[in-house]
């Protein structure tokens, strides 16, 4: 979800446009333009590092000046459920929408604010089990080398997990099944111009073997690891008149030493080929304190997503790994509401000694809510 500030920033910019009268008080709202938002509280809000809850909710559209004068319209149906063929299929995706929207509001398991633990369906889960994480990545990818080649088999299913360091590791156990030569690609990191003092300490701390270790959310890492065939996704908006944006799926088609040839496999354009250049990449991490930049691919491996990276996607098949739990509002809602039907939803859930659990977080925060 956007920050209110970006939205505030467009009302002053068409203000000053479109408006004649220089007394602020009586120019209208979006200089009287029209605007029509579309968004849902229940998900993600503004990411604030190091912000509290209040901060969060403060952060929102719903906390702006602009909230006053908005007109809410409600929209009833979960139209990313596949409605069943019979009464009881019917009855059963009425269920699963209303428990996603009680997981969304924090009223699964009894009413609840903020932090609360929850049961999950024993139906939902993956339990009983000698190696529950390889149960979870058969359900999402059965035969997984049988189907290796198909284009079609990675565009609607994902593991999804709260953390990058999860993600990660999935991403490596699933590469290492992969038939085919592996391709490593390294990046050239440094410091941006503007932070170098020419203070041989500073040059020290700021070294490339430093840069280098920096794993950071929403860059690639350092060491990016490819075979053809694999599924990855764009961490940049490179080409949006050819849905080549952040959040895009593609397949690898070929690696070559300064470009990778890719085919999209998600979003409006499936089945479009593409090369992809290396990029400058500088993160907008504000726990970095330097700014530095990394050359690299845009791209990582997407057999496993963070549920934040799997905002607005519909997959038809979602393990979500719970090996530590949801950390902010709306996350569990988020994941869980991915998939276009209840049978296509697995939970695996690890206690603090690493065996399947049926409890979790949920995190609410129902301020959000008091304004709509
Ligand atoms: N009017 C409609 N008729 C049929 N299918 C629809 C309709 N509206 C949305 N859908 C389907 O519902 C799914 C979700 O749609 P969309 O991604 O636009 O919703 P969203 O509100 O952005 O979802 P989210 O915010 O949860 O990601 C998609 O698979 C889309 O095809």
């Amino acid at each position: 979800m956007i920050h209110k500030h970006a939205f505030e920033a467009l009302d002053k910019s068409l203000k000053d446009v479109l408006c004649t009268d220089t007394n602020m008080a009586d120019q209208p709202l979006f200089g009287g333009k029209v605007v029509v938002f579309g968004g849902d509280f229940r998900q993600i809000l503004p990411v604030m590092q190091g912000g509290s809850n209040q901060d969060v909710v403060t952060s929102c559209l719903t906390s702006s000046y602009i909230w006053r004068e908005c007109k809410v319209l409600n929209l009833t149906k979960n139209m990313r459920l596949l409605q069943g063929n019979n009464p009881s299929e019917i009855q059963e995706t009425g269920d699963f929408a209303q428990w996603l929207l009680d997981i969304g509001e924090g009223k699964a398991g009894g009413d609840n604010d903020g932090d609360s633990e929850i049961v999950i369906p024993h139906d939902l889960l993956i339990h009983d089990s000698s190696d529950p994480v390889s149960d979870l990545i058969d359900f999402v990818y059965p035969s997984f080398l049988d189907n290796f080649g198909e284009q079609d088999f990675w565009s609607e299913r994902a593991i999804l997990a709260p953390t990058n360091e999860v993600v990660d590791d999935i991403n490596g156990r699933l590469l290492s099944l992969v038939p085919g030569e592996e391709h490593e690609y390294l990046s050239s990191d440094s410091v941006c111009q503007d932070e170098i003092v020419g203070d041989d300490v500073e040059h020290n701390l700021y070294s490339p073997d430093v840069l280098n270790c920096l794993h950071i959310s929403g860059i690639p890492n350092h060491r990016l690891v490819l075979k053809v065939g694999v599924p990855v996704m764009l961490l940049r908006n490179i080409d949006q008149r050819n849905g080549l944006c952040n959040g895009t799926r593609l397949q690898i088609v070929s690696l070559g030493k300064h470009v990778i040839e890719a085919v999209v496999i998600s979003g409006s354009n499936i089945g479009f080929r593409t090369f992809i250049p290396r990029l400058s990449l500088v993160p907008t991490d504000k726990r970095v304190v330097f700014r530095f930049k990394r050359r690299q691919f845009p791209i990582s491996v997407c057999f496993a997503m963070t549920i934040h990276k799997s905002q607005g996607q519909s997959l038809s098949r979602v393990g979500l790994y719970l090996k530590d739990p949801v950390f902010s509002h709306g996350q569990l809602y988020v994941a869980l509401s991915r998939v276009k039907s209840k049978k296509g939803l697995k939970i695996l859930i690890l206690d603090e000694d690493g065996r399947p659990t049926n409890v979790t977080r949920n995190i609410v925060y129902k301020s959000i809510f008091s304004n709509l």
